[in-house]
């Protein structure tokens, strides 16, 4: 592997590279060495306050004739601009994904394409925009007619987790700009790296200065801020479900609007007429790509008692052949989880599992050929009771827990028995059945015989605590527009309701 260097960055306010107020930075490790391979810069108030003025500044030019008010043609301009550029610098940005995540690098290149297509579906929609302004409304009186005008929403905040450090952003930034609403980005200080780049990009595409502003630094010191700013005019989230709840709180204090996608434990639902092989890899990538750190992940298998003996037998088995190595090894299909916090949260999940009395099946210890780096060999733990932490908590991190079912009404009440309701996935080849258990899952997301394709097209976001709000698709882009009604009174005859004062 060629050595890979890590630009050396600065935080990007009002389109220039801008050292921290307090000149704070934070250490780059390579979740894969420990190594520390870099610094990003630490971002505190002082530093939320110039991006906010600079995003306001960006947002009012010119009457905002520059960006907000400009047509979404002109937007889509950018947007496009952006998309090929990512294009351009793809496989320098999914090595540095990589690198800084720790997801495989086959699957850090899928996302590089992912973020291009997401600017490019945003542009279309930005230009789709102009057409659908002063849409039309049927009011029942013919002395009014009304009209809807869609507006940019201001300046947005969106935090954004490590996940998929640039995907996630993009989520939020490609639809923020489409809108006409100018941003601060600030991704999670555990890989930040691809969003500097982000920067980097938008100012080579002569993005105007302030349009989006990247703040990298802790949740603490510059997310914190930048949720209960007055001046920032909605948040956007995704991540835990316990800083969901915070921000929430002190957006709650301005009544600031957020959006917020936030934890899971989806279940994924195996009938007994399943191909099985077929299905046991459907159940591996549902809980163990992204090295199992996805929201969506389907971390809960409902697997008909029928089969059950069978299907595990083969899971265990295919499990066991998955190949853990660092992500840039040729055919890595599961790399380090993100950071020594997170590998000691995953292994202590796994010891609470075995003290509440669940039986390891195999995996949830470091991989024996791998002596550094954050690696947890995927876990399948079975024994399971609904009462038992593994069965109701958020992992984050390659553990599969296991039940079995006798009928469809047990497993829809097993599969909605959880706090959450991101995602849902459910495998058989009664169709019928399949569309049943669709209408009954408690979530905003089904798959029916796969988990996890995720398709820039269609709304992602969760029911319960897994949050509200919609991101992707057209959802995606209301997320980021007010709607404003226009009601004007045509006929030529007064109102009426008062008596006009008698003439004297
Ligand atoms: N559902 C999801 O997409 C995600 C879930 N998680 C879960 O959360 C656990 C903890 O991981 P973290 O990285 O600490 O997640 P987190 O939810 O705290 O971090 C996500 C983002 O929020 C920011 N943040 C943290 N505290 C904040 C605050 N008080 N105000 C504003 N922004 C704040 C972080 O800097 C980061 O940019 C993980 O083990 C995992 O279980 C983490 C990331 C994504
Ligand atoms: N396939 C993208 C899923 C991203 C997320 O964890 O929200
Ligand atoms: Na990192």
């Amino acid at each position: 592997m060629a050595a890979i260097t890590v630009p050396r960055r600065q935080l990007f306010i009002g389109g220039q590279w801008t050292e921290p107020v307090r000149r704070k930075t934070l250490p780059i490790v390579n979740p894969a060495t420990e190594d520390i391979i870099g610094y990003i810069p630490a971002a505190t108030s002082e530093d939320v306050e110039l991006a906010v003025e600079a995003a306001r500044k960006a947002l009012t030019r010119n009457k905002g004739k520059d960006w907000a008010k400009a047509s979404g043609a002109v937007r889509a301009r950018y947007l496009r601009a952006i998309a090929a550029k990512v294009t351009e610098r793809k496989s320098e940005l999914a090595n540095l994904e990589a690198i800084d995540c720790g997801k495989p690098l086959d699957e850090a290149a899928w996302d590089m394409d992912d973020v291009a297509g997401c600017f490019e579906y945003y542009a279309d929609l930005a230009e789709g925009l102009d057409a659908k302004q002063k849409a039309p409304l049927s009011l029942p009186l013919d002395t009014f007619k009304g009209y809807v005008l869609k507006e940019p929403i201001g300046v947005v905040g969106l935090i954004t987790p490590w996940n998929y450090p640039l995907l996630m952003a993009v989520w939020k930034v490609a639809p923020s700009l489409a809108a006409g609403c100018t941003a601060i980005l600030k991704p999670s200080e555990l890989a930040s790296v691809t969003c500097l780049e982000l920067a980097d990009i938008c100012r080579e595409v002569g993005l105007p200065p302030g349009v989006l502003n990247v703040l990298t630094g802790l949740g603490t010191e510059a997310g914190a801020p930048l949720a209960s700013h007055p001046n920032v005019d909605k948040i956007v989230f995704t991540g835990s479900t316990a800083t969901g709840s915070s921000i929430m709180t002190s957006a709650a204090r301005l009544v600031k609007p957020v959006s917020l996608e936030l934890g899971g434990k989806s279940p994924i639902i195996v009938f007994d007429d399943v191909e099985i092989d077929k299905a046991v890899e459907w159940t591996m990538f549902g809980c163990f790509w992204t090295n199992g750190q996805i929201c969506s992940a389907t971390s809960r298998l409902l697997v008909h008692e029928r089969i059950a003996d069978e299907f595990l037998d083969k899971l265990v088995k295919w499990t066991k052949n998955i190949k853990i190595s660092d992500p840039f090894e040729e055919g890595c299909r599961l790399g380090p989880v993100v950071s020594k916090g997170q590998y000691e949260r995953v292994l202590k999940f796994i010891s609470n599992a075995r003290n509440e009395g669940a039986t390891v099946l195999c995996g949830g210890t470091r991989p024996e050929h791998l002596k550094k780096g954050y690696y947890v060999e995927p876990g399948i733990i079975s024994n399971v009771t609904t009462s038992m932490e593994i069965w109701r908590e958020e992992v984050f991190g390659p553990l599969l827990c296991v039940k079995t079912f006798s009928t469809e009404d047990e497993a829809i009440h097993l599969a909605n028995d959880s706090q959450y309701g991101l995602a849902g996935a459910v495998l058989s080849n009664d169709l019928e059945k399949c569309d049943r258990v669709s209408k009954a899952l408690e979530a905003g997301i089904v798959w029916v015989n796969c988990s996890q394709p995720c398709f820039t097209q269609a709304p992602w976001g969760g029911t319960k605590r897994s949050g509200f709000g919609r991101e992707l698709g057209e959802w995606g882009l209301e997320n980021y527009l007010s709607v404003k009604q226009v009601t004007q009174y045509i006929s030529d005859e007064p109102w009426g309701w008062y008596k006009p004062p008698s003439k004297l």
